[in-house]
This record gives C-alpha cells, structure tokens and sequence, in this order.
C-alpha cells in the first residue's frame, strides 16, 4: 500500500541549520564572514598595542600603529555589527517558516488531538517557544562557534607570547568550567519544565476566557483569577529556578577570571624578573586574558541559550510528530463517483469509543441509512451518541469497527478534501470564524459567489435585513466588536450550507436558538436543502422530527428503530417515552 493520500510528509522535524544552509546559504555566509573579520580585528587590537608599546620604546612614530589599531577596532565593530543584523534576519525569516509550518501542521490535525493539546498551549508553541528556539540561531549557528574559535586562537597567541602562563590560564578557568557544566547540563531540564508551564498557563487562561460570561454569572472572576495565580506562581517558582541557574554562570566565570588574572600577575611577575617575559609582551598577555572572559562568558551562556532552544525545538518535534489526519485512500486512486441508487450515509455496525478500541463505546453496532434526498432526524436521549455519529461521517475521527459510506462508498476510500466537499457540516455552536459575513458565507467555496447569491441565501434564512444593518453590510468583519445572535448565527450557517454544492447536510440542531418565525424558515430551508439532497439532523425539536421524512432513534451507542414518525408513534415504546417525555422539546 502506498503513502496515504492526505497523509503528512514522514520524519517531520523540525531542522534549523538544514532549513538556513538551504533556505540562505549567501545571507549565512556573509555573516559568518563579518562575524570572522569582526574577530580576527578584536584579536589583532592587542597585538597593535604591543607595538604601540614597543615604539614608544624605540622612541618611533606612533602614527601608523594607533591609525591601525584604530581601523581595526571600528572594522571589528561594524563587522560585528553587520553579522548580528544578518543573524537576526536569518533567525526571524527561519521562525517566519516554523510558526507557518507549525500552524499549517495544527489545523491538519485530527480535532480530537488539538482538543487534547489545548489551544492555549498550542498558541505558546508559536509564541514562546518560537523565541526560544530563534536564540538558536544566534546563538548556535555563529555566534558559539566563533566564539569557540575566538577562545582557540586567543590561547594560541597568548601560548606564542608565554606558554607558562597560558596554562595557568586554562587551569584557572577549568575550575570554572567544572561547575558550569554542571549548571547547564540542568538548564535544559528547567527550560523545558517552564515552557510546560507557560503552554499550561496560556491554556487554562485561554479556557478562562472563553468561559468569561459564565464565569461573570457566577461571579467567579475571584476564584478563576485564585486558580490562574496558583498557575502562574507555578511559572513563577520553576523559571526562578531557571534564574538561579541562569545567575550562576557568569560570576563563575568572573571568579575563573580572577583567579586567572591574580596567578598570571604573580606568575607574569616572577617571570619578569628572571628576563624570561618582557613588559610589552606581558602586556599584550594581560590584554588577551582580558579579552578572554568575554567569549569563553559567551561560549558558557550560549551553550546555556543553545540548551534552551534545543528544549523547544524538542516541544516542536513533539508537536510535529502527532499524525495529521490521514487518508486510507491509496495514491493515485481518484476520487469516486458516487454509486448510483446507494444511499447518501449508511451506518453498517459502527462502533466508536473516545477512548479508543475496546473503551466504553459511545456508539455500539450502529446501524442506520439515510437516503439521497430528505431529511433524515437522528433522534434519543441526550449523551446518545447523535453527534458522535455525525462526527465520523465527516472523519473527524475514525470508527474502530464496522463500516460507514457515503454515497456508496467507504467513507475511508473517500480522498479527504473530496469527502468533506461532499458533505457541509453545521455544528451545535454554528461557529463562525473571525472574518467577514461574507468570508464566512463562502467557507469552503472553490469561487467566490456573487453578490446576489449571497443576497438569496441570506434572503432564504431571513437574515438580509440583519446583515444589511451592519456597519459594513456584508464586509462587516465579526466576532470582536461586531457579533450575531445564536439565533442569527444559526441562520448565517444555513445560508453557508445552501451556498455549497454539497450532496450531504450534516446539521446538528441546538435546542432552542430560534423563535418561532424562524423555526419556520429554518423548516423552509431545510426543505429547500432535503429536496435535492441529504439533510441529517440530530434533532431535539419535534417539530423538527415530525417534518422528518425519515427518523432515526438512537440510544446509547445503538439503534432502536428507524421510520417515519407515525410509525415510531405506533410501534416504538421508547420513541413515544421520548416525544411524551418532552426529551424531544417543542410543538
Ligand atoms: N470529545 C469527547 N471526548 C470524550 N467523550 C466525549 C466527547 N464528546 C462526547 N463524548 C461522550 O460521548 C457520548 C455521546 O456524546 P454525543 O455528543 O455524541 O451525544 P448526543 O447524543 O449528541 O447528545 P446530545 O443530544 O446531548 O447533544 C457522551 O457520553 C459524551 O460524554
């Protein structure tokens, strides 16, 4: 069997020094080049000196050594200049792609995975993360390894200008090292634990949000903000921790230095004093070992940075590594005509639970079909497993056992894009994006429609009036200042299902979001939309399942009976219990 159709590209990982070396191979070289002449003019500055030193010695012009050593100090600046701003415009441009690919890969998943993840930690993915992971660039791809160089070459000078002392050096700064070793190697577990808890604070502030109505009812704003400050003192201990590792680094280092500094001044001294070292070499060495603390800093802090976005680029990979939604369709297989004289769904033993095979099933052996044109209401108590069952014809989820089709065939054999053209589903929420009327109008639409289409179909659902009244008619943009009543939402959604060509309306009905007028239009529309095509309904309303020309009653996970209302009036006990008991509202 071959790739899956809408299956993602294997091995995705998440690969910055590929992903630049390709991407800008003469961006990174050219800042790797200034980075190099930005070194080689900080080293040249204390060998200049010496000679500066050794004219005023010999009683020479000073003239051409200063110019040098001038040009060299502001070369070196502007050099350095020149590559941090090459860096920063590679590690932007790198991020740029990453957020995309991220987003990209996130909405292709399955909505259970995403649900699971939560959007609040998805979001500090591209936010938080992101800019960790940017340090990599600035860190690792120069700025480390010339700083690594920096280090060599400085000892290799200062070996040339005295040996001894040199290994006074690196002994003092070895002490050093051995502690800051320890200190990284535990950085990186830190970060990764406060990346954890930022993407759970995001979460569960996003989730805060999304609940403020209800939360103001119940005048909870105290207790939610308890609850967020308990996360965010969480955040708050761990990347104290992060601190004190973080802190520990550089005064390290300074000790190192010192240490170095007062064994060469003595060892420099004595040295001195037998002739074996002049002033103007000792000289430049004390200036080298100057110069030194501020890379070897740079290599111990960069690898501390370097550890951190490694963290996050593990928390990419994570994320990169959950299965998009995939397709069973093999390659090259087209799309399928649909079968003739099949019907539009039909349910052949379905099995699904949400916590996988062999879980507490939420649909047992169903079994059910819905015919080409009308309107067929899935009906049963509430927590039935209605809207699971509509889920799965539109794969959002896969059923563990049993067969479902569409059209005549396996809605697995269907290519996604193909399946979900078919099919418009209009959910519970009747969730509109952040976006135009007439964006959201359009969802899903190949071609843009026209103007008076999109009149029509706001003029089926009786909400032209309303739209009109916007303050941008149907470039009003909604969802912040701009909104619409659930009742005018559900409209605005049935207006998006008659602008589709689709074959099947899924619909899930909510139990109270119209007045009466409109459940009549709603009913008008529904008829409009069933004369030509399959309409299912998981539906709470009577009257919605009296109009039914097909009903269909579930009860935990399986069927009870199917036929037309009378029918189920006449024979199916639970089905009056359900009409008679009120489950199923309205007139
Ligand atoms: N995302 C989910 N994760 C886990 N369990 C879920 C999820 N969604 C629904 N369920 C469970 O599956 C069962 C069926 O839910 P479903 O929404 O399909 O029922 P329903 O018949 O449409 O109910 P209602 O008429 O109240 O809308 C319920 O017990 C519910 O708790």
């Amino acid at each position: 069997m071959g790739r899956h159709r809408d299956a993602p590209a294997p091995a995705a990982t998440v690969r910055i020094g590929a992903d630049i070396v390709r991407r800008s191979p003469l961006q990174l070289a050219a800042a790797l080049l200034l980075a190099v002449v930005s070194a080689a003019g900080t080293l040249a500055v204390p060998l200049i000196v010496k000679d500066v030193i050794d004219a005023f010695a010999r009683d020479a012009s000073i003239t051409w050594p200063v110019t040098l050593m001038a040009g060299a100090a502001f070369g070196a600046a502007l050099a350095s200049a020149g590559s941090g701003y090459l860096l920063a415009r590679l590690g932007e441009f790198m991020i740029l792609r990453l957020r995309g690919r991220i987003m990209d890969h996130t909405l292709r998943l399955p909505v259970n995975t995403v649900r699971a993840q939560g959007a609040g930690n998805l979001v500090a993915r591209i936010t938080s993360d992101a800019m960790l992971l940017r340090a990599v660039i600035d860190v690792g791809v120069v700025q480390l390894p010339l700083a690594t160089l920096t280090v060599v070459s400085t000892l290799v000078i200062m070996a040339v200008l005295d040996w001894l002392l040199v290994l006074i050096t690196i002994a003092s700064f070895a002490v050093a090292g051995v502690a800051i070793g320890v200190v990284l190697i535990r950085v990186k577990r830190n970060v990764i634990d406060q990346q954890a808890a930022i993407g759970g604070l995001a979460q569960r502030f996003t989730a805060h949000l999304a609940a403020l109505a209800t939360i103001k009812a119940y005048r909870s704003e105290g207790r939610s903000a308890a609850q967020l400050g308990e996360d965010a003192q969480e955040l708050t201990g761990t990347s104290l921790t992060g601190a004190r590792l973080q802190s520990l680094i550089s005064p390290v280092m300074g000790l190192g230095q010192q240490i170095a500094l007062v064994s060469v001044i003595i060892g420099g001294g004595v040295r001195i004093a037998h002739g074996e070292l002049s002033t103007p070499d000792f000289a430049a060495f004390l200036l080298y070992l100057l110069q030194l603390v501020s890379p070897v800093t740079m290599v111990a802090t960069g690898v501390g940075r370097l550890q951190a976005g490694l963290a996050a680029k593990a928390r990419f990979n994570e994320l990169l590594a959950l299965p998009q939604e995939t397709d069973d369709a093999v390659l090259g297989v087209t799309a399928p005509e649909p079968l003739p004289g099949e019907a539009a769904v039909s349910f052949d033993d379905v099995a699904y639970s949400y916590a996988g095979p062999g879980g507490p099933p939420t649909l047992d052996r169903l079994s059910f079909t819905a015919p080409r044109t009308g309107l067929t209401a899935l009906v049963g108590p509430s927590g039935a497993g209605k809207s699971t069952a509509l889920a799965l014809i539109d794969r959002f989820m896969h059923a563990d056992a049993g067969r479902i089709r569409l059209l005549g065939h396996d809605v697995r054999a269907w290519p996604l894009p193909e399946l979900r053209r078919r099919i418009t589903y209009v959910d519970q929420q009747f969730t509109l994006l952040e976006g135009s009327v007439r964006e959201n109008l359009q969802l899903g639409r190949g071609r843009p429609a026209a103007d008076h289409d999109l009149a029509e179909a706001l003029d089926a659902v009786g909400l032209r009036e309303d739209v009109d009244a916007l303050p941008d008619g149907l470039d009003t943009v909604l969802g912040r200042e701009n909104d619409l009543s659930g009742g005018q939402r559900q409209r605005l959604a049935l207006a998006r299902a008659l602008l589709t060509d689709a074959d099947v309306v899924l619909l899930d009905e909510p139990t109270s979001q119209l007045d009466s007028i409109n459940e009549k239009r709603f009913r008008h529309v529904v008829d409009d939309l069933a004369a030509t095509r399959a309409v299912l309904v998981v539906a709470h309303r009577l009257s919605t399942v009296r109009h039914a020309d097909h009903v269909v009653m579930v009860t935990a996970g399986a069927l009870t009976d199917s036929g037309t209302h009378d029918d189920l009036m006449e024979r199916c006990e639970p089905y009056r219990e359900l009409v008679t008991s009120q489950t199923v509202v309205g007139t």
